[in-house]
């Protein structure tokens, strides 16, 4: 029987742009099934809470070609959606905070057998590419404001 490798991916995609896109198509590549997790605005408090709801940043992510499926996080625990899962990998974004060897020491000490590896992140490709979320509120602010 051939064995499904599934890959975990996860953010607050808000508001998309294609540092987001190089993140899935890279995550996407790395398995036979993507499968990302949106964050909770609850969970997003290293930085301003999301501008779209959960339930938008999910849909839209859910809509790109690479994206097998996209689910809402947890709110209080989250590796629980990871218990359901079992992925064969995590890919964690080039610049997220979480640290690997704590979440894999989490992962070994519920029982789920998985990987954990960092993305590469996207340079800009031409002028003016705005490859965060906050650079594109920087500048509607800077223009609309
Ligand atoms: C392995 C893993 C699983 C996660 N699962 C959830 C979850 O179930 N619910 C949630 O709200 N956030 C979850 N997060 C956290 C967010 O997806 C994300 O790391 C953080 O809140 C926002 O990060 P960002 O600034 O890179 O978008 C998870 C993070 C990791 C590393
Ligand atoms: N330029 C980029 N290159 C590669 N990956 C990226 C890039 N920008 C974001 N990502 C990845 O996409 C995922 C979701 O990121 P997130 O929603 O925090 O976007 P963001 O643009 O970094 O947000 P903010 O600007 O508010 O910090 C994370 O794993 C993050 O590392």
């Amino acid at each position: 029987m051939t064995r499904h490798t599934t890959v975990i991916a996860q953010g607050t995609f808000d508001l998309l742009h294609p540092g987001h896109v190089h993140y899935l198509r890279e995550a996407a590549a790395m398995g036979e099934e993507l499968c990302v997790i949106v964050a909770r605005k609850s969970n997003v408090d290293h930085k301003d809470a999301p501008i779209c709801a959960a339930e938008q940043r999910r849909d839209v992510v859910a809509a790109l070609e690479m994206v097998d499926e996209a689910i809402l996080g947890h709110e209080e625990d989250i590796f629980v959606p990871i218990e359901n899962r079992e992925p064969d990998v995590i890919v964690l974004g080039h610049d997220q905070h979480h640290d690997t060897a704590a979440i894999e020491a989490e992962l070994a000490r519920r029982g789920v057998d998985c990987e954990v590896v960092r993305a590469s992140g996207r340079e800009p490709k031409y002028d003016d590419e705005l490859l965060s979320t906050r650079l594109i509120i920087d500048r509607v602010l800077e223009r609309r404001g």
